[in-house]
């Protein structure tokens, strides 16, 4: 009998135990099914959302190898002791940077003053700056003048034509928006239809010192930033308009804070530099100070860093007048003090800004940029 119980209940109990290992191994392999399954769909899912994360090789990366020990210039300096980089013809691969700034969909904003009998210079920096200046990239030139109707109509490079419709005038503070249009003819490349160079002008009163035109660009780059700020601009290059390219200034001097090295002086030591040396001006440097002399007829960088350089440059310069004094070199001395507490992130060298009288140095391959050749007595309000 006890016996008879014995396997019953031991019959029963291997049942159970059964029943339960039958149903414990299923649920197992259901569960971890799914948890295959969901993985499954998550990497999936995860390479179907783009190539961010699924690196494919775009066209540039197949380019010369480059050397960390063997460089094609080895007769300049192509770094800072900041670690900024020193842009010099040979020290980049402009084919290379063109094709990772092209699909970041920047625009550049250029500046220019045009103020008296300087209007004459204005024809050729626009259209040697249709040429060479950002080719391929959306480009903004705002031109600064109190002789609006003598902005000259531009020839546009192949691909380009002047686009002459006119907007309303439009009033903004001091200043007057009115013309506006440079746009690229319509052909069968579609790309280029994306790219475009466009002209803003802008009125601002006559001067009757030249040193006032040249100290009141900041007070209006500061300004111009303010209002493009929020239309997500990109960069700004401030220029002087009595210069022309003539060769590639493109996307390697694009930077966060940029400089440009003084023609007249990247060879001498500091103590030659024209710095201000009159301790009561805000811009003054003291001897042993200083890392290079940079031009105020050339700089820029992102939009944010220029308008802190453009507002304290202002700031100091209006201090400076209110105290009675103005630096040896306006703005361009500000602009040194400034330079020489932030340290510009790159530095351009003279190629981005010589002078046509300067017959060339050997370590300068390429003109990119240079000041004309000018009478001062002809064409400045006063001597
Ligand atoms: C190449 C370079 O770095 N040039 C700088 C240098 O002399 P520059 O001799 O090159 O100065 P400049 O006569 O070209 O004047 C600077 C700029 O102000 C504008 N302007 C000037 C006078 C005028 O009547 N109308 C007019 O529109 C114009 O855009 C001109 O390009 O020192 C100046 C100091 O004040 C500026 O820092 C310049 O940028
Ligand atoms: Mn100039």
């Amino acid at each position: 009998m006890i016996h008879l119980i014995n396997v019953k209940s031991l019959t029963a109990v291997l049942v159970i135990l059964g029943v339960l290992f039958l149903y414990s191994f299923l649920s197992y392999r259901t569960s971890h099914q799914q948890n295959i399954t969901a993985e499954n769909r998550l990497s999936a899912d995860v390479v179907a959302v783009g190539n961010e994360f699924h690196l494919v090789a775009p066209e540039h990366l197949q380019y010369e190898q480059p050397s960390i020990v063997q460089g094609s210039r080895i007769d300049v300096v192509a770094v800072t002791p900041w670690l900024a980089p020193i842009v010099w013809e040979g020290t980049f691969n402009p084919v290379l940077l063109d094709s990772i700034y092209k699909p970041k969909n920047i625009t550049i904003i250029a500046t220019v003053f045009a103020v008296g009998k300087y209007i004459m210079f204005l024809k050729r920096f626009l259209e040697t700056a249709e040429q060479h200046f950002f080719v391929g990239f959306k480009v903004h030139i705002y031109v600064f003048t109190d002789r609006p109707n003598e902005v000259p109509p531009v020839t546009m490079a192949s691909g380009r034509r002047v686009n002459r419709t006119r907007k309303q005038p439009k009033r903004s503070n001091t200043l007057t928006e009115f013309a506006t249009g440079l746009f690229p003819e319509a052909n069968s490349d579609k790309k280029r239809l994306h790219f475009f160079l466009q002209l803003i002008v802008r009125l601002v009163p006559t001067a009757k010192r030249w040193q006032e035109i040249s100290a009141r660009r900041m007070e209006l780059i500061q300004m111009v930033i303010e209002e493009q700020l929020p239309n997500n601009r990109n960069y700004i290059f401030c220029l002087d308009v009595d210069s022309q390219f003539h060769g590639r200034w493109g996307s390697e001097s694009l930077g966060g804070l940029v400089a440009v090295t003084h023609p007249g002086y990247y060879r001498d030591p500091r103590s030659k530099f024209p710095y201000e040396r009159r301790p009561s001006s805000r811009a003054y440097l003291a001897p042993g100070e200083g890392d290079f002399y940079y031009c105020g007829g050339a700089f820029g960088g992102l939009l944010q860093e220029v308008h802190h350089l453009a507002k304290t440059c202002r700031h100091n310069f209006e201090a400076d007048a209110q105290e009675g004094i103005e630096a040896a070199w306006q703005e361009e001395s500000h602009l040194n003090r400034y330079m020489w507490i932030n340290k510009p992130s790159k530095v351009l060298s003279p190629e981005y800004l010589w002078q046509d009288f300067k017959p060339r140095n050997p370590e300068v391959h390429i003109v990119r940029f240079s000041g004309v050749v000018k009478n001062y007595a002809d064409i400045r309000p006063n001597a």
